[in-house]
């Protein structure tokens, strides 16, 4: 776990080793010129022009462009990294998203081995870019160093990985089509949580869900796969796919408001819809909708909270619909992924909404049960 902090640490403070931020935007103009390059590289047409829903339905595009070109555009990546040092770099993957994420790691033991490399690959990378904010060192995390691990991001993409854990994913997207975006825009989800801690509406909620969640999703589906006899849009899978991204990160959200304002004065609800139950914002923060004295919840909160699982149940169930058009193999860890979180708004539910001294969660004994029930939902 030091290991991997650290080498998190040194990544945030390592100097720039990629072209200088300014330059990148020259490629846009070439990448429609390069029919070679084609949109493996195309960076976002004008990233800083775009919010809300277009930051998603843009990558989800660039994405779903990628993958439908990739049999005529595969990318040659040639790197540093090969054979058994290569090898070992997928094998630290695996050790670190097994130490981090225990369950997640045995579904990707379901899938194909190149597959569940690829994704150990992406959910590190993923980390180390969550854990910049979100970890030990997050309060000396500056803008400044989001735009190295940036630079080093948009390095690896060309062939050119800082360190193994780089160069396992820079092997991953030679072989599968994911697309570079989903990945800068998390980054930008990362920019926001260090200067924002209010989200004044649902729209503004949605971007950030999209950018932490919505994107892990974009990464995740060009790896599993779209199953074979599926013939109908990869929209469809897309959507389906960014719902789960966006349900799961806003039950994550909702599980970890009294949290999110204690401890970080962090409030990710929409203030508008707050104001449209009548609760202040300093009631969340100072979690006085919880009345230690009584051991009751605020109706005014247990409404909001209502209306706010109500939506993301409704999310959850858009995300149904495309998990069966996946490859076989990734079906059974998916459905699971979806059936335990969706079980964490049950389990707020049970706490009568106090998520302000209670966390929820999952019971050991119902993720075991509820294993089964996923794997049935997989072979329907
Ligand atoms: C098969 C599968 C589930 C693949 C995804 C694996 C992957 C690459 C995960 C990366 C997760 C990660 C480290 C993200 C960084 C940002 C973050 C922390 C997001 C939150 C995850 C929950 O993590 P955790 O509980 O550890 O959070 P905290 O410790 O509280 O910070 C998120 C809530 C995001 C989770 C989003 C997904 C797993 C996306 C799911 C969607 C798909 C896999 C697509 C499925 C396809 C269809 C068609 C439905």
């Amino acid at each position: 776990m030091s290991t991997f902090l650290s080498t998190v640490k040194a990544a945030a403070s390592q100097p720039q080793n990629s072209r200088p931020r300014g330059q990148r935007a020259k490629s846009s103009a070439a990448i429609v010129a390069q029919p070679t390059l084609g949109v493996l590289t195309a960076p976002p047409a004008a990233p800083g022009l775009l919010a809300g829903k277009d930051v998603e339905e843009h990558a989800m595009w660039l994405q779903i462009g990628l993958h439908e070109s990739w049999e005529q555009e595969k990318r040659t990546l040639s790197q540093r990294w090969q054979g058994p040092e290569l090898l070992q770099a997928y094998d630290r993957c695996g050790e670190v998203t097994s130490e981090y994420a225990k369950t997640f790691f045995l579904g990707t033991q379901l899938m194909t081995p190149e597959q569940a490399k690829a994704i150990w690959a992406i959910y590190v990378w993923c980390r180390r870019t969550d854990e910049l904010v979100d970890g030990p060192n997050a309060s000396r995390i500056t803008p400044a160093a989001l735009d190295r691990w940036e630079n080093r991001l948009e390095a690896l993409f060309e062939g050119r990985p800082y360190d193994a854990l780089d160069a396992a994913l820079t092997d991953t997207i030679s072989r599968f089509p994911v697309h570079i975006q989903p990945f800068r825009d998390m980054i930008g989800g990362m920019r926001m949580d260090l200067v924002k801690s209010r989200y004044e509406t649902y729209d503004e909620l949605y971007d950030y869900c999209y950018r932490v969640a919505g994107t892990v999703a974009l990464m995740s589906v060009p790896v599993m796969g779209v199953d074979k006899s599926y013939k109908g849009p990869l929209e469809t899978v897309y959507r389906s796919a960014l719902a789960l991204g966006t349900a799961n990160q806003l039950t994550n959200i909702l599980r970890d408001v009294g949290e999110d304002a204690s401890q970080r004065n962090r409030i990710y609800v929409p203030l508008d819809e707050l104001a449209a139950f009548k609760i202040r914002e300093e009631e969340v923060l100072n979690g006085t909708l919880f009345a230690a004295s009584t051991g009751r919840i605020d109706d005014r909160w247990r409404a909001f909270m209502q209306f706010q699982i109500a939506r993301a149940r409704q999310i959850f169930t858009d995300a149904e619909e495309g998990v069966n058009q996946l490859d076989a193999e990734a079906r059974w860890p998916v459905w699971t992924a979806l059936v335990l979180y969706r079980q964490i708004l049950d389990a707020i539910e049970a706490n009568d909404y106090n998520n302000f001294t209670r966390r929820a969660y999952v019971p050991k004994w119902r993720k075991l049960v509820s294993l089964p029930a996923a794997l049935l939902r997989a072979r329907m």
